[in-house]
């Protein structure tokens, strides 16, 4: 079993017993009373590369990265330090992420909230909703297509934008098959936690050129957010680097100057 495949299988296990505990009926109604969702997709396609800053406590490649007793309080430093949309890891049993940490972070920042999750049911779309995401991922390595085209449809339909995520030239056609307008090339591989940081300079040319373009993972300071900048990045998503840093708001903050800086390679719209 690959760890992607791994991962899985706990989501499925928590997510049945969330179901067990709260009705599909239930979670959908109350994700329409929910305040509507930010618009993303304006934010995306700002003048700057911009930046998605992660809370993100550990993984299954580096074990524990950093404590994180309030969440809250990493988002704000983040939403300070300039970051555009704020990722949260949702997933408990490998990232040591919660919705409730997902909540206090809603309630701390002003700014887009990506769920950083590893979608496989309608169910987690509704509930991405009831607690106030804008943005949720999509992982094209996690799903058959035709779950990929429904889940799509479906975070649309919930005014949500979905970041589908790839890794390959394959899987990057399958994206834009189901009709994806934001990709993000994942540097890891989610079957072997390899990082590549050359992948998105490969697959990245090859997306159309109105599609938003997020570079994901590996991003250790402003030398990769230029490289992936003039590789075509409009935003990069930054986890570990920041949360290790011991100063996340001067940490995001030096990636947001970077990416605004006029020798910075602009975003191609
Ligand atoms: O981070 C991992 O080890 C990992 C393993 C398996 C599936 C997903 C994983 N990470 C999710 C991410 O995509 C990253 O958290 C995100 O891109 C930020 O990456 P980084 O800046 O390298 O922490």
């Amino acid at each position: 079993m690959t760890v992607l495949e791994s991962i899985l299988e706990g989501v499925r296990e928590d997510l049945a017993a969330r179901e067990a505990q709260l009705s599909f009926e239930v979670v959908k109604e109350r994700a329409t009373k929910t305040a509507p969702p930010l618009d993303v997709l304006s934010v995306l396609r700002g003048p700057n590369v911009g930046v998605i800053a992660e809370v993100k406590r550990r993984s299954p490649s580096k074990g524990a990265l950093a404590e994180i007793p309030e969440p809250a309080d990493l988002a704000s430093a983040y939403e300070a330090g300039g970051a555009s949309v704020i990722s949260v890891l949702t997933e408990q049993r490998r990232f040591g992420g919660s919705l409730a940490d997902f909540d206090a972070v809603r309630r701390a920042v002003k700014i887009p909230l990506l769920r950083k999750d590893f979608i496989v049911s309608p169910y987690q779309v509704h509930e991405a909703r009831m607690h106030g995401a804008d943005l949720v991922l999509l992982i094209v390595a996690a799903l058959e297509q035709n779950a990929l085209v429904s889940l799509l449809d479906r975070v649309e339909s919930l005014g949500m934008t979905a970041l589908v995520e790839v890794h390959t030239a394959e899987e990057a056609d399958r994206a834009l098959e189901a009709g994806s307008s934001v990709i993000g090339v994942n540097a890891r591989n989610l079957h072997t936690l390899e990082v590549d940081k050359d992948v998105f300079g490969r697959i990245a040319p090859g997306l159309p050129f109105e599609t938003i373009k997020i570079a994901e993972s590996g991003v250790t300071g402003p030398g990769d957010l230029m490289s992936y900048a003039g590789a075509g990045a409009d935003a990069v998503l930054v986890g570990e680097s920041l949360v290790t840093s011991g100063d996340p708001k001067a940490a995001v903050n030096k990636l947001v100057t970077a990416g605004s800086h006029p020798a910075c390679p602009r975003p191609s719209r």
